[in-house]
């Protein structure tokens, strides 16, 4: 492990896939000082990147665009042949979504190593930032097959709504590559970026990324059955999290409560992990458990919506706060709060939504959910106003509005997310999470 101080000279960069990580991958490099080049097969995602405009919401990365196109450092193509022709590494940030039978879908990834593979210079590097199972590496330097291009897995950790802070300052840099001056060329690409390096084999690199992301479900878990007991005996979830932050053997972030965990990450890389061990015949008990857990949680959350209705939604009007998987992210895919309210909508519920972070693009929701851009239209003559996702601007409502508003004075907050006290003195009967 060594800190990357010294700067390198600045290379030339293929990235191809620009959702969420290619996009952050290739902006952040550009701004490192490399010339990149950046590939998707949406040409209206092209068009719009080609014009500066960023349709995530990704604080900082649509001025780091726009900055790397001003500077001519950054440009856009469809073709994956042309970005990868002079590339001095190429960086694959392509989709590895759930496949049926739970493992990772490789389809992008194969198909784009099988266009570029007669392309990539001498001496080439191929690097595997996507989240990939372990022996990918492997087999994508077989599929290559070509000696002079070294396949390295260098897996990614941002977090959606930071994902430019945590490119440019990670907690560290894992490089897995089977030769040493390969893993040193892929270092160094990150010259300027102040973080520990690890360099290890491939193998050891694409589990970590798995093993990581289990470790955070498996905490989320832990906690959200926690909250549960304490709910049966009368002890208030919070408080006991507080105290287990304290010990910084536990640590403080990863602890807190809600409808269960989502995201495009967790939920497809628990699944993963446990399709990889299965294949090899390891049980692993804990994250098989976490995700049962994370499958209650949300039951719970319903039940929980139910039962403050006074014991059915069919046909009850349900104010929606919050349809994003986290606050921050603009991003529905497996979110909690969109499988809790298409369970609603299936008991029947009439449900009106709002999320500060939805505009216009509701792919994915339940046809029954109606989005609305106000909150306060959001809860008009709700029977309850159910929190689903922890966006702060909830807790700056008027709730005394919000509950004059609303049918009746029912708030289940489902993250906890509200200050309670907020809540109470505006008469709110409030039923939140792990509080007995
Ligand atoms: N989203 C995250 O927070 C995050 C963080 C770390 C790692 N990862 C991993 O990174 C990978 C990418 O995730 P993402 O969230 O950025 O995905 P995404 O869906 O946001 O973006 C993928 C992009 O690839 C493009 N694409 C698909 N097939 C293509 C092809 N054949 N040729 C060119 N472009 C193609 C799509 O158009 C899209 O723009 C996944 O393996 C994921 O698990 C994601
Ligand atoms: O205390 C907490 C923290 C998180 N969550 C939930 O956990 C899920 C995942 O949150 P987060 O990890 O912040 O989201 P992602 O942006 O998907 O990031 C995860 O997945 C990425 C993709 O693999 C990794 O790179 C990141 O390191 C990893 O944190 C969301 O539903 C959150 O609401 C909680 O319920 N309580």
């Amino acid at each position: 492990m060594e800190p990357t101080t010294q700067r390198s000279p600045n290379r030339r960069i293929a990235v191809i896939g620009t959702g969420y990580v290619g996009l952050t991958t290739g902006a952040c490099l550009c701004s490192l000082g490399h010339h990149v080049t950046c590939c998707d097969a949406d040409r209206d995602k092209l068009a719009e990147l080609r014009r500066g405009e960023v349709r995530i919401r990704e604080p900082g990365l649509g001025e780091l665009v726009r900055a790397g196109i001003s500077a001519g450092r950054l440009g856009f193509t469809r073709s994956s042949v042309s970005a990868v022709r002079d590339a001095d590494a190429v960086f694959l940030c392509l989709p590895t979504p759930m496949a049926a039978d739970g493992g990772a879908d490789l389809a992008a990834v194969a198909e784009v190593v099988r266009e570029v593979r007669g392309h990539l210079p001498a001496n080439g590097l191929l690097v595997t930032k996507s989240t990939v199972p372990v022996g990918t590496a492997a087999r994508l330097a077989e599929l290559v097959g070509r000696g002079d291009v070294a396949v390295v897995s260098n897996p990614e950790f941002l977090r959606e709504g930071r994902a430019v802070q945590d490119f440019l300052a990670p907690d560290r840099i894992v490089v897995g590559a089977a030769a040493d001056a390969a893993a040193q060329r892929v270092a160094e690409l990150y010259a300027g970026v102040d973080a520990p390096v690890v360099r290890t084999d491939p193998a050891t690199a694409e589990v970590v990324k798995y093993a990581a992301n289990s470790f955070l479900a498996t905490k989320l878990s832990y906690v959200n059955d926690l909250a549960e007991l304490c709910e049966r005996v009368g002890a208030d979830v919070t408080g006991i999290t507080t105290c287990l932050g304290h010990d910084h053997r536990i640590a403080n972030s990863f602890l807190r409560p809600g409808p269960g965990w989502g995201g495009s990450c967790l939920p497809k890389d628990t699944a993963a992990l446990l399709h990889t061990a299965e294949a090899v015949g390891v049980d692993l008990p804990l994250v098989r458990a976490a995700v049962e857990t994370n499958r209650r949680q949300q039951r719970r959350a319903v039940d929980k919506v139910v039962a403050a209705c006074g014991g059915r939604v069919a046909g009850v009007r349900l104010g929606l706060l919050g349809l994003a998987f986290k606050a921050g992210t603009d991003d529905l895919r497996d979110s909690p709060a969109v499988a809790v309210a298409g369970e609603l909508a299936r008991q029947g519920a009439e449900l009106v939504a709002f999320d500060p972070a939805l505009r216009g693009d509701e792919r994915g929701l339940p046809a029954e959910v109606a989005v609305v851009d106000n909150p306060y239209q959001a809860v008009k003559g709700a029977r309850a106003v159910v929190v689903l996702t922890e966006w702060p601007e909830f807790t700056d409502l008027d709730w005394s509005q919000v509950l004059d508003l609303a049918e009746s004075p029912v708030v289940v907050d489902t993250r906890n997310a509200v200050d309670v006290a907020v809540l109470r003195r505006a008469g709110a009967v409030v039923h939140g999470v792990g509080r007995g």
